[in-house]
């Protein structure tokens, strides 16, 4: 099942210092939506915050909520590893324990979180979730083989198998293709695409053709100058941003005038 996200009000602080200002944001259910912006306006450490993944850095922390379908994901007794099970992440370089194999990888949230599972289970789960990341086909004969056997951009299929192994409601994906050729890039942005058809699926990119091909809206941050927060500056269906934005800002982003 996929869950929406409503934003209010969300100050993100690392110790006295304020990165990120005042966000205001819905993110709809079963949608894909585009986070871009100029290098240090807060786009990953915005995101971080969705899941509460920020807070394995010492002194960060927020201010503000995050609804979860009207849950507040930082309301008291809320707790973080369930927040996480929730809304998986996927990070810029892939990083699939290396000497686990690969079934054991697509597992192993789902051992994370405690549950018992029966042998048969595992595999179905292991299928279904390799299916859903497009990568079965490739690796089905060679399950007990190491994950890090495998190429870049099936490393990043295998730990996006390993986010849906546990049934999140929402995906993060932290600039998934920078380190991928172009190639693979394209396996996941079509996987992105039909990922959506389950999940809510965020994602941080630099690549605006990128955000064009995936996204249904798109959130643009900026940053004043140095020391001072990023802010969301617009924040609308992704042709729109890029063929008629509001803010002058994002026209110049957009059009690659500044960033
Ligand atoms: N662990 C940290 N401790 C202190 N400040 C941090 C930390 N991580 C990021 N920042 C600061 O927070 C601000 C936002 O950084 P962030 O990485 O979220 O930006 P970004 O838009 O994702 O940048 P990029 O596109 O370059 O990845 C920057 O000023 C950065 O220096």
């Amino acid at each position: 099942m996929s869950k929406r996200i409503d934003v209010n009000d969300l100050n993100v602080y690392y110790g006295d210092f304020l990165a990120v200002e005042g966000v205001n944001i819905n993110i709809d259910a079963k949608s894909v939506t585009a986070f871009i912006g100029p290098s240090g306006c807060g786009k990953s450490t915005f995101l971080r915050t969705l899941n509460r993944m920020h807070e394995v850095l010492p002194g960060a922390r927020v201010e503000g909520e995050v609804l979860l379908d009207g849950e507040d994901l930082y309301g008291s007794g809320v707790d973080p590893v369930t927040v996480r099970s929730q809304i998986g992440m996927v990070f810029q370089r892939p990083n699939p324990f290396p000497t686990m194999s690969i079934r054991d990888n697509v597992l192993a949230g789902v051992k994370l979180n405690n549950k018992r599972i029966s042998k048969s289970d595992a595999d179905a789960l292991v299928e279904k979730s390799l299916s859903g990341a497009n990568l079965w086909n490739e690796v089905k004969d060679r399950l007990d083989k190491p994950g890090s056997g495998l190429s870049g951009g099936q490393q990043q299929r295998l730990c996006i198998a390993r986010a849906i192994a546990v049934s999140p409601q929402v995906i993060l994906m932290d600039e998934p293709c920078s380190a991928l050729d172009p190639i693979s890039t394209l396996a996941i942005e079509d996987l992105i695409e039909e990922l959506k058809t389950e999940y809510t699926v965020v994602i941080v990119t630099h690549n605006m053709q990128q955000a064009a091909r995936v996204s249904d809206k798109t959130a643009f941050f900026n940053i004043a100058g140095t020391g001072k927060p990023g802010k969301l500056i617009e924040y609308n269906d992704t042709t729109a941003i890029f063929n008629n934005p509001a803010q002058k800002a994002t026209e110049d982003y957009v059009s690659g005038r500044f960033g």
